[in-house]
């Protein structure tokens, strides 16, 4: 199964963030969820593949193709969306098209008109006069319009309602009907994510934690509930991270199986959702840096 996104080993150091040897690669043909919390490094993976920020090291290559040698190539085939307006405010939507349609050999006026009456635009008011709605809308037309054959978007749900966000997801889909496109973006709706993405990145404090298929993350991670005393320093260890109250524990496992096989019927086994594995990731990391501070 061939990569379309490759990153290879990169970091990248902010004053108080780091980028930690992040590799990872995004399967051709599927949509790839990116999942962390706020300020985890998401935008700043996308910049780098979109080589809106250089790495301090690693590589990375898009469409098996290196930024230095061949930027434009790699340009002509992403559609990108970001949820800052990338655009002279003071133009309209129909003069963003004029400047825009010259720098894409695949651009499709007709789809193009297809996204505006889709999303209720207008092309003739000023970008400043959007909402975060419509700028979002605008962004998407301009990324849908040129026969990408990659789709990159970070937060792209951000300041859509649910109704919108339901006929994103609906337009998504559409667009991977043939399996010939990519769809790589990040989101805090995980919940979105159960309904359209094929592989899950997650992110999380600078580090790649894992990309897997959507279902084999539930194969693996269980939320197992059950009464304090099962708890002692061997069957402790697990579990990722524990929660306990009056009522007994609720703790998070990636051994799922395991787990099993060692408390049986003594426990409850629950199918986590992508939130609860951010949440007691966070918890678990914080535990142990308490432990061992
Ligand atoms: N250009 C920059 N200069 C300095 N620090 C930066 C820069 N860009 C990002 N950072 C810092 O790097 C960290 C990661 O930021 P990033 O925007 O990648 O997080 P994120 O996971 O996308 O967060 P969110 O979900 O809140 O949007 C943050 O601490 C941020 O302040």
């Amino acid at each position: 199964m061939s990569s379309v996104i490759e990153l290879n080993n990169v970091t990248k150091s902010f004053s108080g963030f780091q980028l930690k040897d992040v590799s990872l690669s995004v399967k051709k043909g599927f949509v790839t969820g990116l999942i962390g919390g706020n300020g985890v490094g998401k935008s700043t993976v996308i910049k780098i593949i979109m080589n809106l920020l250089q790495p301090d090291s690693g590589s990375v290559s898009v469409f098996g193709l290196n930024y230095t040698q061949h930027e434009k190539e790699i340009k002509q085939r992403i559609g990108f969306v970001c949820d800052e307006n990338m655009y002279y405010e003071n133009i309209t939507l129909r003069d963003l098209q004029r400047i825009i349609k010259p720098m894409y050999r695949n651009w499709d006026d007709t789809l193009f008109t297809q996204y505006v009456e889709r999303f209720e635009l207008p092309l003739r008011k000023k970008i400043k006069t959007f909402s975060k709605g419509m700028l979002m809308k605008a962004s998407l037309t301009m990324a849908l319009s040129h026969h990408a054959d990659l789709i990159v978007m970070d937060e792209p749900t951000s300041g859509l309602d649910p109704i919108f966000r339901r006929e994103l997801l609906e337009i998504l889909q559409e667009l991977m009907l043939n399996h010939e496109k990519t769809i790589f973006f990040s989101t805090h709706i995980t919940t979105d994510l159960d309904k359209i993405a094929d592989y899950i990145t997650f992110i999380h404090n600078g580090q790649h934690m894992f990309t897997k298929e959507h279902h084999q993350i539930f194969e693996e991670y269980a939320l197992v509930k059950g009464t304090v005393d099962l708890l002692d320093r061997d069957t402790k260890k697990e579990f990722l991270a524990i929660q306990t109250s009056n009522h007994g524990f609720e703790a998070l496992t990636n051994k799922k199986d395991r787990v099993h096989d060692i408390f049986g019927a003594e426990v409850l086994i629950e199918k986590p959702t992508l939130e609860d594995i951010m949440f007691y990731t966070k918890k678990g990391e914080r535990e142990h840096a308490t432990a061992y501070s």
